[in-house]
């Protein structure tokens, strides 16, 4: 079964590219990433040239792509979208460069994912917009170059330090997408309503915000199932009420946890007397891959102070102990307490 609060795409994202805003000004929140992106887009564009490379990281859902594809329209040019694993050999990368217009976005996602050869290709390219290639092999074996038009890299990844550092360092802006504030997420699913022409009261919105995980892609997916609730039991307005009712029902708690986020905390706290606990055993305890957990789930319970990461291992908080209603061991170092 699909998670309905996993912040990764689902099929009924689909209809999400409708939501996504266009522009700068109505891609919300992020003021920091948005501020700096404004500042080389104008200078750029005032001196008529291409964008220097951008790099976008943060947890899924949070709106790399959205700001991507905002990048492009706002300085006016064409964007072609791949992602890491889908570039297998360098000759695929090869043929996407030479296919872009000048001042062109390139947005290669999940772009940690790159293999090593693909990734050498990529250096001279985002420096001195040359193409290395090799023709022929054994001794008479040659490199030409290729000049390339000067193109914008942008790319999205997860988690930056899984970059390597030649090619982090080769991105001239790199920015950090955080997690939506309730306020933020408010304002976003308000939009979303107005946009699928569904009524939502204000404290609605509030509160579905509150339940989104700081994340818009969770915020728009629960939206639309709290709007087919509300159909059929309160003649389609989205009250706080409703939120509240259906989202019981989809076993969302009041802190947007789900089934999944309770399990990994009640296993730190039950089965290994609240950590400190390694990744990998977690993992094996609740059957899900580390990545998933270390990507997935984990950001939001880190940032909201309801898991520690620390040297050993993690570890649950005060906070998480609070949340299932039980009281953390005295002697433990919990985090929070310093
Ligand atoms: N700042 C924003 N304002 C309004 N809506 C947003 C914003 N950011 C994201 N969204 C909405 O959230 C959805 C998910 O965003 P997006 O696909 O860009 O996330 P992502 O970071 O690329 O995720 P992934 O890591 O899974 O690729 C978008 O379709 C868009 O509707
Ligand atoms: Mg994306």
């Amino acid at each position: 079964m699909t998670r309905l609060v996993t912040p990764d795409i689902t099929e009924d994202d689909l209809i999400e590219s409708s939501l996504r805003p266009r522009a700068l000004d109505d891609y919300i929140g992020q003021e920091k990433a948005k501020g700096n992106l404004r500042v080389f887009i104008d200078a750029a564009r005032k001196r008529g040239e291409a964008l220097d490379h951008v790099l976008l990281y943060g947890p899924p859902g949070l709106g790399k792509t959205t700001l991507a594809n905002i990048i492009a329209c706002e300085m006016g040019v064409n964007i072609k979208s791949t992602s890491g694993p889908v570039i297998e050999r360098p000759g695929d990368l090869a043929a996407i460069l030479t296919n872009l217009e000048p001042h062109d976005v390139l947005f290669i996602d999940e772009i940690h994912r790159l293999s090593h050869v693909v990734e050498e290709i990529l250096y001279p390219a985002m420096e001195d917009y040359q193409l290395d290639i090799i023709i022929g092999q054994g001794p008479s074996a040659r490199t030409i170059k290729l000049d390339l038009p000067k193109f914008t890299l942008v790319g999205a990844t997860t988690r930056a330090g899984l970059l390597s550092s030649p090619l982090r360092d080769r991105f001239g802006v790199i920015s950090r997408l955080e997690f939506y504030t309730d306020d933020e997420l408010t304002t976003i699913v308000t939009r979303s309503a107005r946009i699928l022409n569904i009524g939502i009261e204000p404290e609605g919105a509030r509160e579905l915000a509150r339940r989104s995980r700081g994340t818009p892609r969770i915020a728009n997916r629960l939206l639309r199932r709290v709007r087919d609730f509300a159909q059929v039991r309160a003649d389609g307005v989205i009250t706080a009420t409703v939120v509240d009712e259906s989202l019981k029902l989809l076993e969302i708690d009041e802190k947007g946890f789900d089934h999944m986020d309770r399990t990994i905390m009640l296993t730190i706290i039950d089965k290994f007397g609240g950590g400190p606990v390694g990744l990998d055993t977690i993992a094996a305890a609740i059957g899900e891959e580390r990545d998933t957990i270390e990507d997935v789930y984990e950001p939001f319970l880190i940032q909201h102070g309801f898991i520690n990461r620390t040297p050993r291992g993690r570890v649950a908080t005060r906070a998480a102990y609070e949340h299932f209603g039980r009281i953390a061991p005295p002697s433990s170092s919990q985090g929070n307490l310093f």
